[in-house]
């Protein structure tokens, strides 16, 4: 069994934007600078957010952070995204998701400039990226993308089953692999909360990505030896002997699956790090494709 080291590899990936930002500086061109928004407390986001302002000082990157509270109206965020689109000396930017009920997401994503939206969560970016036109790859996927090409994971003509159909990870990654790309030409299988008999499906696949959020969901006896593993999942778990109160959970139980994996991504350490890695990459293409 391999481990998809996502820790070390987005560590890699990081250092290579670091030399390209070096690059830019002595050639007199912009520096990158990446906005964020948060709305509200969840403790999870604000981890999230707080890595990738981390991560951008890592890099050298320029950002900026801005923190609303929990009962900010649509509108006041509506108006803080045209106060992003309108400046110039921002590249890219997110909103962290998810945000508070009283918020309407697809409202708020399609305000985003595309041209700055480096989650690639527009419609224009979804539509690009489904005609596999140039784009901003959505994070999630576009991690996972590179950590199957690195470790040279033979996807062609493979059997992907993707569990999970949300805009963010399932649906994106079901598209991504079944083009013509690296990491790509696969047979894929979307399976969901609808889905009748998922073990069926589950023991046939060369490559399961499990994105439906429920820890431990997969577990030993629903896959075929040798199988390659994305586990997309990362839940907080009470557990009082933890110092922080909670252990991070995949979706997948990674005693029973990984002594029949060929490559497994670990929970913590696999797609997390990836996803703010290939956040830092599209910030990098979006400055660059200005100048
Ligand atoms: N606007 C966005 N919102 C959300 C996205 C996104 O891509 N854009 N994805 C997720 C959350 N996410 C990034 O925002 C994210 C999740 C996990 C990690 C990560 O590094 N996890 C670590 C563990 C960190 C911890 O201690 O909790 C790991 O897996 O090793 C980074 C980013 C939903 N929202």
């Amino acid at each position: 069994m391999i481990l998809l080291d996502g820790k070390k590899t987005s560590a890699d990936l990081k250092v290579e934007i670091a030399e390209s930002v070096k690059k830019l500086k002595t050639e007199g061109k912009k520096t990158p600078h990446l906005a964020a928004i948060l709305v509200g407390t969840d403790g999870a986001s604000m981890t999230y957010v707080n890595a990738k302002v981390k991560a951008c000082e890592l890099v050298g990157f320029n950002s900026t952070l801005i923190d609303l509270p929990e009962e900010t109206s649509e509108e006041t965020l509506l108006k803080e995204i045209q106060n992003l689109n309108n400046n110039n000396d921002i590249d890219g930017f997110i909103i962290q998701l998810p945000l508070p009920k009283h918020i309407n997401e697809q409202n708020v994503l399609m305000a985003v400039n595309p041209d700055k939206d480096v989650d690639g969560f527009h419609p224009t970016n979804v539509g690009k990226m489904t005609l596999d036109l140039p784009s901003f790859l959505p994070a999630t996927p576009f991690g996972i993308l590179e950590l199957l090409e690195r470790y040279n994971v033979e996807t062609s003509g493979k059997h992907v089953v993707v569990i999970g159909r949300s805009h963010i990870v399932g649906r994106p990654m079901s598209i991504l692999m079944s083009q013509k790309r690296p990491a790509g030409n696969a047979t894929v299988t979307v399976a969901h909360s609808r889905t009748k008999n998922l073990k069926e499906f589950t023991l046939q696949a060369d490559i399961i990505i499990a994105a439906l959020g429920i820890p431990e969901f997969l577990t030993g006896d629903m896959i075929k030896d040798g199988v390659t593993i994305i586990d997309v999942g990362i839940t907080r778990v009470e557990d009082a002997t933890k110092k922080r109160g909670y252990r991070l959970a995949g979706d997948v139980d990674f005693k029973s699956v990984s002594p029949k994996s060929a490559f497994i991504t670990p929970v913590p350490g696999g797609v997390g790090p990836m996803t703010i890695a290939m956040l830092l990459k599209n910030t990098l293409l979006a400055c660059e494709r200005k100048s």
